[in-house]
């Protein structure tokens, strides 16, 4: 296996992760996302069973099982210190569990991009040079992932100059220009506004159908990210829940640990965006015609606005 990892001291902390009641009402910019790729008959490019790891004097994680197959986008999702970060380093190989087995495809190659950067801030260091910074990249590459994740003009630009956003592309450009078969991000929106996730996470998902990676995603983002995945795994030292999007929204020990509201929340999300919710209550429709409510509208198998929708997702797997 080969990857491309850079790991030490931050330099975004986690700059806000928005909770901001209106920031979740219907209306705000919201992706329409292609879906997954049929499920493809390859074995998958990892797949870790029952791993623990212990630090401490502790275990940080135990009996996790994970898999992550071509073209699919699974996430990670827990609170702080659920162990996310040690259940990514552990199926890479960054850290060896202290149970459990891993296995991974044979030549993998893992573009990762880490929470946490190790860069020197008072040196000069272009974009360009960013991407090359732990391997030869072509230059012929390094502009393709640039144009890729929209950023071509600031290949000479200062990353300590970049923005947030900006930043988190440059960083996924850096991943991507390698080509890898599995793209593992660590909390790949720190420093977005929420505009900005919904455009990175589309991205993401367009790499997905372009380039047929896995994408194996941390994250702590309860709503957007929660649209943007196939499968999520909710994490607090072992897996308390798992399934799709809706069905681990509607887990119990998801709500134990992130609340109704949160639940609640991606929701909104999930459903089929073909109106838009106004302030006042009424919801554009689609021929931009205004009506009092959704109630006509015809996709109702996609679109249920309450948190019980997808209760019975066959998905779903529960694990206490
Ligand atoms: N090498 C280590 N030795 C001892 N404890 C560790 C070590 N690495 C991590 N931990 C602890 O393990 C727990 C899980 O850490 P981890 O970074 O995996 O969590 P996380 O879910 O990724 O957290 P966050 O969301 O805050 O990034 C934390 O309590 C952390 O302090």
């Amino acid at each position: 296996m080969r990857y491309d990892i850079t790991y030490g001291t931050s330099r975004i902390n986690r700059l806000f992760h928005c909770s901001h009641e209106p920031c979740r009402l219907p209306g705000f910019p919201t992706m329409t996302l292609a879906s997954a790729p049929a499920p493809s008959d390859s074995p998958p490019l990892i797949r870790a069973e029952g791993i623990g790891a212990r630090g401490g004097g502790r275990w940080l994680i135990r009996n996790v099982d994970l898999t992550v197959g071509r073209g699919e986008i699974v996430t990670l999702i827990g609170p702080n210190g659920s162990g996310k970060s040690t259940t990514v380093k552990s199926v890479l190989g960054v850290l060896t569990p202290d149970e459990g087995s891993v296995i991974r495809a044979p030549g993998l190659r893992v573009g990762y991009v880490p929470q946490k950067l190790a860069i020197d801030w008072t040196l000069p260091l272009t974009v360009d040079r960013l991407m090359s910074l732990t391997g030869p990249v072509s230059a012929k590459d390094r502009a393709a992932a640039l144009d890729r994740t929209g950023i071509p003009h600031l290949a000479k630009a200062e990353v300590a100059q970049l923005s947030g956003g900006e930043f988190q592309r440059a960083l996924l450009a850096r991943a991507i220009a390698r080509k890898p078969d599995l793209l593992v991000l660590d909390e790949p929106v720190q420093g977005v506004d929420v505009a900005g996730e919904v455009a990175l996470y589309a991205l993401i998902d367009q790499i997905r159908h372009e380039t047929g990676c896995g994408i194996l995603l941390i994250s702590h983002d309860l709503h957007v990210v929660m649209a943007a995945t196939d499968r999520v795994l909710c994490l607090n030292t072992h897996i308390c829940c798992q399934g799709s999007p809706q069905s681990v929204a509607e887990d119990p020990a998801y709500r134990a640990l992130f609340g109704d509201r949160a639940a609640a929340s991606i929701a909104v999300y999930t459903h089929h965006h073909d109106h838009t919710h106004l302030p006042d209550g009424r919801v554009r429709l689609a021929d931009g015609s205004v009506a009092d409510s959704c109630e006509h509208d015809h996709h109702h198998d996609s679109h249920d606005h309450s948190p019980h929708a997808h209760a019975s997702d066959k998905e779903h797997h529960h694990a206490g």
